[in-house]
């Protein structure tokens, strides 16, 4: 039986990678799974049909069977669970890169989205301004904190893993930000995540999609 996944039948990204079925894209690429994609409009994962798999209405899900998943970090667990290459045989090893899964999802990523939320939603507000600085302050805060940690080290934790996929996956919405030039050692981690094979895969194919939808 195939997976299935969900992803947006055009990307507010627009080919960037850098909605989340790109995180579940990588991840089936790095453990040579194949996967079949139904793309969705923005209405359609609205409808009962997608909420049925997804209560909050988003994407990715992702399908195998009977079993139903939604929530790219819990995708990707279960993808790596389930074949080897995303997570370490040794107890220990494994445990820290679930760990950094996390710190991935409930760390980094929650001042990333907030800035990039309130730019969307809020930048024609009055307070914008005055909040933009305090938005970038928490996005460093964790940057300088992760960039410490990481130093010259090639991966977070010894050899490359789901916990690094999904690290790099959140610190690349800053791309365009700016905010990441004073960090060289993220902006090399990131560097390597893009430079895998499998990451180049699933790139191609997120951006084959967006081009697909565009040319129509
Ligand atoms: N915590 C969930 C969050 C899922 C989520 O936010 N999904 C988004 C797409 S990825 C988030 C995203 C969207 C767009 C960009 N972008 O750069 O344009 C980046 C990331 C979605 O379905 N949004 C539609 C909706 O909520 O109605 C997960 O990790 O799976």
């Amino acid at each position: 039986m195939t997976v299935t996944i969900t992803a947006f039948e055009q990307s507010p990204d627009r080919g960037r990678g850098l909605a989340r079925d790109m995180r579940v894209r990588w991840a089936l690429e790095e453990v040579g799974q194949p996967y079949d994609v139904h793309l969705l409009s923005f209405a359609a994962m609205k409808k009962q049909a997608h909420l049925s798999l997804h209560p909050f209405g988003q994407i990715p899900t992702y399908e195998d069977g009977d079993l139903v998943l939604f929530e790219s970090g819990a995708i990707v667990l279960h993808i790596a669970e389930q074949h080897a290459g995303l997570l370490p045989n040794e107890v220990g090893a494994r445990a820290r890169a679930i760990m950094w899964m996390f710190a991935a999802v409930g760390t980094v990523e929650p001042p990333i989205v907030e800035r990039s939320a309130a730019y969307l939603m809020e930048r024609d507000k009055p307070w914008y301004a005055e909040r933009l600085p305090m938005l970038d302050g928490r996005v460093c805060a964790q940057l300088d904190r992760l960039s410490r940690h990481l130093g010259d080290a090639e991966w977070l934790d010894g050899a490359f893993s789901a916990g690094d996929l999904m690290m790099v996956h959140v610190l690349r919405r800053l791309e365009s930000s700016g905010l990441l030039q004073d960090y060289p050692n993220l902006v090399a981690y990131i560097a390597r995540g893009e430079a895998r094979p499998a990451y180049k895969q699933a790139f191609a194919d997120q951006l084959a999609v967006f081009e697909a939808a565009s040319a129509g």
